[in-house]
């Protein structure tokens, strides 16, 4: 008999993401991690249809044993609560729909936006002092002087105010997919297809991080997803970030659902590792300076497939962003959001995962994601058909699922990946090339490892038809 919560379980098959939250038997899911259960339904013809229903993504936070709604998005309503199979039904007053909470959320609406306004016309000014004080001892020393709008062009801690779109032509249609801190959607913006991403109020704090990452200057890259912009919505205040459609969902339901040869399998490795070469990289153009990022929760959640066959990087909302008003490879002193361990356990480096680093050492989190990376190659290449001629192709597995169970728990993690310096395990007849890459990769020290670069430039040197 099952200890603990049970919920009703129902996934899309584009999101075989709460899978992973417990043990599924037919409609029934058990808890691994949470007391709560929650429902995604949609209404047609005035009637609550499920979408979504299982174990709640996120510890705690449901105090009520029955499924009221939660939030609404137009026709989508949302549930959470504790007690079993809570979340069969939602308790839903149709008039009810629209949040009652206009008037008094405009009016802190308005005094957020003010305190807001304030701080960063204040940061601005510090910075820019700051900035000036430093390139003024330059020019005195070398005589030159620098034009005005070059002192905070330079200069990566000058976070620039992007403004919110107008979202009144949007529309959400379905749901795509749910992490911890928000719902996917697909909608439509203005007649184009995208991806809508809405973080509940409460988490604006990851919806900020996440919208500072895509605002950087000089994100435009093949290898990351194309943000199109951010806003509010009108009716509940949701934050909202609008994105690309991928339209293969992620790395993970795509690997699930197919095995891919040589040709497809070495295009999504190779545009994975171009992403991260680029999110890494710190550079300046035309004046203007592009930070090196830590994505910090690298995982096949996290990486999405277009139709074309490629990856892109999504949910930043964990990254750091290494700043520097000193020029490139001066991160320490600027880097926000390092406060604390972030990631999915089974694709975290093992000195991340016993905690033996420093957190503000903005090399140690670019290597963490070369680890990472590591990983998420193993288990792309595991699922590709000319890797295992002559045998079947493994079902789609997580790094460390086989020897430890689809959730292991951290210090289970850190006996196996920190102190015994386990990997996952890669067939011998793989070509020594294939090996090479991996191990370098995984390397248990840190310095040791490739960067996302030389990974790539690996992968790219691999031969196109595979010779194993
Ligand atoms: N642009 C997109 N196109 C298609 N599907 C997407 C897109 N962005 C996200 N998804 C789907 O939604 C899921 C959740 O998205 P995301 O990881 O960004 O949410 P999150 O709440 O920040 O997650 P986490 O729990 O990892 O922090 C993804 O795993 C993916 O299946």
């Amino acid at each position: 008999v099952e200890q603990g919560r049970s919920c009703v379980f129902l996934t899309s098959s584009r999101n075989s993401r709460n899978m992973e939250e417990g043990r599924v038997n037919g409609t029934i899911q058990y808890c691994a991690h949470t007391n709560c259960c929650v429902g995604f339904f949609r209404i047609i013809d005035g009637q609550p249809v499920a979408e979504l229903q299982g174990c709640k993504m996120v510890v705690g936070g449901c105090l009520d044993p029955t499924c009221f709604t939660s939030t609404t998005h137009l026709d989508y309503i949302r549930c959470e609560c504790s007690s079993n199979l809570c979340n069969g039904n939602i308790t839903w007053n149709a008039e009810e729909k629209q949040p009652q909470l206009k008037h008094s959320s405009h009016s802190t609406d308005m005094v957020t936006a003010i305190v807001v306004v304030l701080g960063m016309l204040l940061c601005t000014l510090v910075v820019a002092v700051k900035c000036r004080h430093r390139f003024r001892g330059y020019d005195d020393k070398q005589h030159l002087s620098l034009p005005e709008e070059s002192l905070t062009s330079l200069c990566s801690c000058h976070i620039s105010k992007q403004s919110d779109m107008d979202l009144t032509s949007m529309e959400l249609q379905q749901i795509v997919g749910s992490g911890h801190f928000a719902s996917v959607w697909q909608g439509s913006y203005q007649g184009t297809t995208v991806a809508v991403k809405v973080f509940p109020t409460w988490c604006k704090q990851e919806f900020t991080v996440e919208r500072e990452v895509y605002g950087l200057p000089h994100l435009v890259h093949a290898g990351i997803a194309h943000f199109l912009g951010a806003g509010r919505k009108s009716d509940s205040g949701d934050c909202v970030l609008l994105l690309e459609l991928a339209t293969c969902g992620s790395l993970s339901s795509f690997l699930s659902k197919n095995s891919s040869d040589w040709t497809t399998t070495l295009k999504l490795a190779q545009s994975l590792s171009e992403g991260l070469a680029y999110l890494h990289s710190d550079f300046y153009r035309h004046g203007v300076h592009k930070p090196a990022v830590a994505h910090r929760d690298l995982s096949s959640n996290n990486v999405l497939v277009r139709d074309d066959g490629t990856c892109v990087l999504c949910d930043f909302g964990s990254s750091t962003i290494l700043r520097s008003c000193a020029g490139p490879h001066s991160w320490q002193r600027y880097m926000v959001n390092v406060q604390s361990q972030v990631g999915t356990l089974c694709y975290m480096a093992p000195e991340l995962l016993d905690g033996c680093v420093n957190l503000s050492s903005g090399w140690c989190l670019i290597q963490g994601d070369v680890y990472s990376l590591g990983t998420l190659l193993w288990e792309l290449l595991m699922r590709c058909s000319d890797l295992f001629i002559g045998c079947p192709v493994p079902e789609h597995r997580l790094p460390y699922e086989e020897e430890l169970g689809a959730s292991p728990s951290l210090e289970q993690l850190i006996v196996h990946v920190s102190e015994r310096r386990e990997r996952p395990s890669v067939p011998k007849h793989w070509q020594q090339g294939l090996h090479d890459i991996l191990l370098d990769s995984w390397d248990h020290d840190s310095d040791a490892r490739l960067t996302a670069q030389c990974a790539r430039d690996r992968l790219v040197s691999l031969p196109p038809c595979c010779s194993i």
